[in-house]
């Protein structure tokens, strides 16, 4: 007979924190949210910790270079989708790797002989108003003058003639070496009142710009998770199928941190990949998921997952319940492998952390799912929403929605997984909106800010000490409608998710 789990399967929604004793010294300005991110030898740190415990799913809708390093950026991680041809993940995991704060590649560029029209139709596309004018208009070309808006005016020049007639020519634009450092290059801009610094190499070839606008910007991320060479980090998602061509691409393309993406990491599939990938790539952290339970996690810690990714069917676009009738309540799944974790740890002397992955709603479910034990999280629908996620912002009535769409869907296999061009014959995922929600830098700024008001609230200093202390009460349907207002809400600026 079948075997039959008498305990509820339970979701966030479900939950609430009670507050605990705040002390005067936890305050929001003091709390710390790093968490680990691959396993460790308990007492020892772990090789890899992220500043802000979110990281953002393997999804072709949420996880492309520019989230990468945005998020990156925010102390946070991406996962690249593994969706696409192995060349294309590792150009990906190249462009956050050699990206470089303050240093940009110019991509307002032309020819001298190119009209000035041309150059005002350029500016109009980029959103750039300064151009390097190189000898064959390109970003590496050999660098022959610079021109901006200040240059020349609609109005008083002739558009046809060329840029050459109003650049600045080389000579008399002040450039720099290879080798400057963001700090000599902050201090040239400042001393000579320049806007900008043409860094060229020893052939006079343009390799980068330097602005004095980016300098602000830069001190805008005093957190970023970033590797020994100061390099922003960013992981990838993998598969079970093509793993030994994959891998060895993204490893060579630097990549910090691996993780197995799939709907069900209970599989000898995951177990092999896991001993191959420890055996030929034993310092690269991966993980492994998605799993339930304690007998998932367990199957996958001793596997050599460095960490391990929980959850099935709940998140945002998910169908997989209504398809496959499999999955588990988010929050049952994190309490169950949370437990296995801990149990592991006291028999292995090793920590394994969780990782909630999907059905994170509101800002606080990330809190709850911390609360719970889990170590970091992911997110999908939440990524989505922002500049940065590569879905299309579409204008509707009720204002602006981004494109958000499963792994699952018809939508993500028109990618032809893994070469395999074969008919679909059911969907795990739907393909929809989610509302547009601006920079994710603000967004993410206010969800952190709201996660750390209630670690204040509970007492927590640190996620340890939540994930320790926290007292968390079960909710009935008549205490559910009750933490909602009950009046009707005028039109506010501020935001609620
Ligand atoms: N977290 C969740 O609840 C869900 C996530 N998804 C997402 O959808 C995408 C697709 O997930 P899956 O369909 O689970 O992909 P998958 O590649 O893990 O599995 C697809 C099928 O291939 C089989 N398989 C895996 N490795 C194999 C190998 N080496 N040789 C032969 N067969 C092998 C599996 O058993 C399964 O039948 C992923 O991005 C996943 O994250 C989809 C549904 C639910
Ligand atoms: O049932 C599913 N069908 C899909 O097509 C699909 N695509 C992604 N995922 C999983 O959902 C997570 C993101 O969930 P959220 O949008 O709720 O953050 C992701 O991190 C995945 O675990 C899928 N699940
Ligand atoms: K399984």
């Amino acid at each position: 007979m079948a075997h039959i789990i008498n305990e509820v399967s339970r979701t966030f929604n479900e939950f609430l924190l009670l507050p605990g004793r705040t002390r005067k010294d936890c305050s929001v300005q003091s709390v710390e949210v790093s968490t680990p991110l691959a396993r460790h030898r308990l007492g020892e740190p772990s090789p890899l910790i992220l500043g802000t415990p979110v990281t953002s799913a393997i999804m072709q809708s949420v996880s492309s270079h520019d989230l990468a390093i945005a998020l990156a950026r925010a102390g946070g991680l991406s996962f690249l989708y593994h969706n696409q041809p192995i060349e294309d993940q590792a150009a990906a995991v190249r462009r956050v790797k050699t990206f470089k704060s303050g240093f940009v590649t110019s991509d307002t560029n032309v020819r001298p002989t190119d009209a000035l029209r041309d150059l005002v139709e350029l500016m109009e596309r980029t959103g750039h108003s300064t151009a390097a004018v190189t000898e064959d208009g390109t970003a590496t070309g050999t660098l022959l003058g610079m021109v901006s808006k200040r240059d020349f005016h609609p109005q008083r020049h002739d558009l046809d003639a060329p840029v050459s007639s109003r650049m600045r020519p080389i000579d008399s634009v002040p450039s720099a070496k290879g080798d400057i450092t963001l700090t000599e290059a902050n201090d040239r801009l400042f001393d000579e009142h320049l806007d900008v610094l043409p860094v060229l190499d020893h052939e006079g070839h343009l390799h980068r710009l330097i602005f004095r606008s980016d300098y602000e910007d830069n001190k805008r991320f005093p957190h970023q998770l970033v590797d020994a060479s100061k390099r922003l980090r960013v992981g990838a998602g993998v598969n079970t199928h093509d793993y030994k061509d994959r891998i060895p691409a993204l490893v060579d393309a630097d990549v910090d941190v691996l993780c197995f993406d799939s709907s069900d990491g209970y599989s000898d599939y995951q177990a092999d990949a896991l001993a191959w990938a420890k055996q030929h790539y034993p310092h690269t952290p991966i993980g492994g998921g998605n799993v339930v339970d304690a007998e998932g996690f367990d199957f996958l810690a001793q596997a050599g997952a460095d960490f391990v990714k929980v959850g099935v069917g709940g998140g945002s676009i998910c169908i997989t319940r209504d398809q496959k009738g499999i999955g588990r309540g988010q929050a049952s799944a994190v309490l169950d492998t949370v437990a296995a974790r801990d149990r592991y740890a006291q028999q292995t002397g090793i920590y394994v952390p969780i990782c909630s992955d999907g059905g994170l709603v509101h800002d606080y479910h990330i809190t709850l799912a911390l609360a719970m034990g889990a170590d970091f999280v992911m997110m999908g629908r939440y990524f989505a929403r922002f500049d940065q996620a590569p879905g299309a912002k579409i204008p509707t009535k009720e204002g602006f929605v981004k494109e958000y769409w499963g792994e699952g869907s018809a939508r993500a296999r028109n990618w032809q997984r893994y070469g395999q061009a074969t008919k679909m014959l059911f969907e795990e995922g739907v393909d929809g909106y989610v509302p547009y929600a601006g920079d994710l830098h603000e967004g993410l700024a206010s969800t952190l800010a709201k996660i750390k008001a209630t670690m204040v609230s509970c007492g927590a200093s640190n996620i340890p000490a939540f994930q320790t202390g926290a007292r968390l009460t079960l909710v009935s349907e008549q205490s559910f409608q009750e933490s909602h207002a009950n009046v009707t809400i005028r039109e506010t600026t501020g935001t609620t998710h």
